[in-house]
């Protein structure tokens, strides 16, 4: 008998499939990737690895690894034709809608685009890897209304999408500072821009169609869009004298604070540690920054309050810090996030439809039943 207490809202705890990827364990705080902790993979790994490590389920050899590396490069340039596209792109909007419009894009340019065999979706996906990186820097310069720059091929992923997005090269700490913010965000299990790509590709979509919906899931402020929220609350803050009243209030009203709380984490989201080490070392390096400080507030007050509800800091609290610090400007912190993802998107669609079943839940129907057409005329 269905009834609304077999409803899991929000799709809690329901499991719809296997992975070998990503595991998380909420309550403790672990996350792995092919069983080993984030935090190896942030220390001694990069994004590059990473990524290739999540399309083929396992550790490269050097030699896969240097294979993968170039192949990358090799596609970091996109096509003369979405250029123009992104530079004919109005002013003033959200880089996210401008990714989402790309990556679309992306696929009318893309012969191969309809492929959805296994082979055909890899080779996409290390294109969608590389060419994200471009596409994002490239906005940012058409948007300033600067000259968009071509990639480098003697920097690695971070370094050159940074070198891309400043017009300057990062020194060697900045590039592994943002390649770590990379390893971070690249997978993390079912979360709702990996589903929604999953849920495209049940239906055997292409990859672009996977990403495009993917980049519209987690610009959403309750999924990626959170770490520009969080800097919106920073701004809104204003000085660290003001966070704890600030944080209170907001307490006091029950209303939400921004890049705190988890569906799966009910302890602290060792990846928002990581990132917290980081902001710290930058800040005490240059002089505490005001985002710090207030963050470091808000995080004791929230923990106090609200840890024992389960609502810890996530992985979006820290990260608009250390990119700010990386000069990045807020509304690139989701892109950022989509830059890391695609990998863990392109990654969970692969793994999905080699044992494909179209995704089509269900509601509990609670409308009226034994209801007749009333002709427009006789209504009141
Ligand atoms: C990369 C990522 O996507 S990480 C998540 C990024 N999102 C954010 O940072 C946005 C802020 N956080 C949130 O909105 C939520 O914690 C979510 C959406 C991430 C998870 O939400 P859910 O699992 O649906 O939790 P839900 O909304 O049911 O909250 C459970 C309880 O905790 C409270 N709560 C949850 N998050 C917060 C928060 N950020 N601030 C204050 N209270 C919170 C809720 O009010 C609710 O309280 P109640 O039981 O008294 O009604
Ligand atoms: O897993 C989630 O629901 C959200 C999240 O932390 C992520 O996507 O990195």
């Amino acid at each position: 008998m269905t009834n609304t207490a077999n409803i899991a809202k929000g799709l809690e705890g329901v499991l719809f499939t296997e992975t070998k990827l990503t595991f998380i364990n909420g309550a403790e705080g672990i996350l792995t990737h092919l069983g080993i902790p984030i935090q190896e993979w942030a220390e001694k790994s990069s994004f590059e690895e990473l990524s290739l490590a999540l399309l083929d389920g396992e550790l490269p050899t050097a030699e896969e690894l240097a294979r993968f590396d170039a192949d990358l490069k090799a596609n970091r340039a996109v096509p003369q034709q979405l250029l123009d596209v992104i530079a004919a792109m109005p002013r003033g909007i959200h880089p996210m809608q401008a990714l989402r419009t790309a990556a679309s894009y992306l696929g009318l340019l893309d012969p191969q685009a309809e492929d959805t065999s296994e082979e055909g979706r890899r080779a996409i996906s290390i294109r969608l890897i590389a060419q994200f990186a471009t596409i994002i820097a490239a906005i940012n310069r058409a948007q300033e209304g600067q000259d968009i720059i071509a990639p480098r091929m003697d920097l690695t992923h971070a370094g050159n999408f940074l070198y891309m997005l400043t017009g300057k090269e990062p020194t060697g700490e900045q590039a592994r500072l943002f390649d770590i913010a990379l390893v971070l965000h690249a997978d993390h299990g079912m979360n709702a821009s990996t589903f929604t790509a999953i849920a495209t590709a049940s239906t055997l979509s292409d990859m672009y169609s996977c990403m495009t919906s993917a980049i519209g899931a987690l610009k959403g402020p309750l999924h990626g869009g959170a770490n520009e929220a969080v800097m919106d609350m920073l701004d809104e803050v204003g000085t660290p004298e003001q966070a704890e009243a600030y944080i209170t209030k907001k307490l006091d009203n029950k209303e939400k604070i921004m890049g705190v709380g988890h569906r799966v984490y009910k302890y602290f989201d060792p990846r928002s540690r990581v990132l917290r080490d980081y902001a710290e070392h930058v800040a005490n390096k240059e002089g505490k920054s005001n985002y710090y400080q207030i963050l470091e507030t808000i995080e004791k007050i929230v923990v106090d309050r609200m840890g024992a509800k389960g609502i810890y800091p996530n992985v979006d609290f820290y990260s608009g810090t250390v990119y700010s610090d990386l000069g990045i400007k807020k509304e690139y912190f989701t892109p950022i996030f989509a830059l890391a993802r695609v990998s863990g998107w392109c990654a969970s669609v692969i793994e999905y439809t080699r044992d494909n079943r179209l995704l089509r839940p269900d509601a509990l129907y609670t409308g009226k039943t034994d209801q007749h057409y009333v002709p427009l005329k006789d209504r009141a």
